[in-house]
């Protein structure tokens, strides 16, 4: 699994010590303290299953992940940074050359999971991901214990644990939205 914009860590060590059977873990984090700090946790935790990269994710993950073996079971991108001002969307992490590297690397059967607290770049992920549903689905429509509101997003986050911006926003009263898309299997 590789989580996109990893930030302190705290959702992949989370998830890590908690479903270490599931496979390997990779926080793809631009903030080069940020990773430096998450690995020494990693190592005084004694977790074999996760590391951090120091990475620009637009730029660098098709390198990255064709360099692993094998395909990948979940990416998450989960409260990315917003960019408010229009002449500034073009730096969000979501793009499609992104998007579409990160089709390529899924295996059949594989996850995105996205979230946001901010409405408009939760809307404006979906959009990207829900282009693409020739080759995904909602996952609304594969499980029938995934729960979706009126608007299609997700009632609760599916993982069951929480990145630190999601609780800070939760915290705050905020609501956050959520999409979980599974790859088809043909
Ligand atoms: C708002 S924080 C959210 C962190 C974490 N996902 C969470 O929900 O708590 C966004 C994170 O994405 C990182 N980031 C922004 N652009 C990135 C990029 N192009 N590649 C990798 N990380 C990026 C930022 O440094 C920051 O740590």
């Amino acid at each position: 699994m590789v989580d996109i914009g990893s930030g302190s860590g705290r959702f992949l060590i989370w998830l890590a010590k908690a479903k270490c059977e599931l496979g390997n873990y990779l926080g793809l984090e631009i903030r080069q303290k940020l990773v430096k700090r998450a690995n020494c946790w990693v190592k005084e935790l004694q977790l074999d299953n996760i590391h951090f990269l120091f990475a620009n994710a637009s730029v660098s993950f098709n390198n990255l992940i064709s360099s692993y073996p094998g395909p990948l079971a979940m990416v998450s991108i989960l409260c990315p940074d917003p960019h408010f001002k229009k002449r500034h969307h073009k730096r969000r992490v979501v793009q499609k050359p992104l998007v579409d590297s990160i089709l390529c690397s899924l295996a059949p059967g594989g996850k995105v999971f996205v979230q946001s607290d901010v409405f408009e770049v939760a809307v404006d992920m979906r959009n990207q991901f829900d282009e693409k549903l020739d080759v995904l689905q909602h996952i609304d429509s594969v499980d029938p214990d995934i729960s979706i509101d009126g608007d299609g997003w997700l009632r609760k986050n599916p993982m069951g644990i929480r990145t630190e911006r999601e609780i800070h926003a939760e915290f705050e009263g905020a609501k956050v939205y959520r999409r979980m898309y599974q790859k088809k299997l043909i």
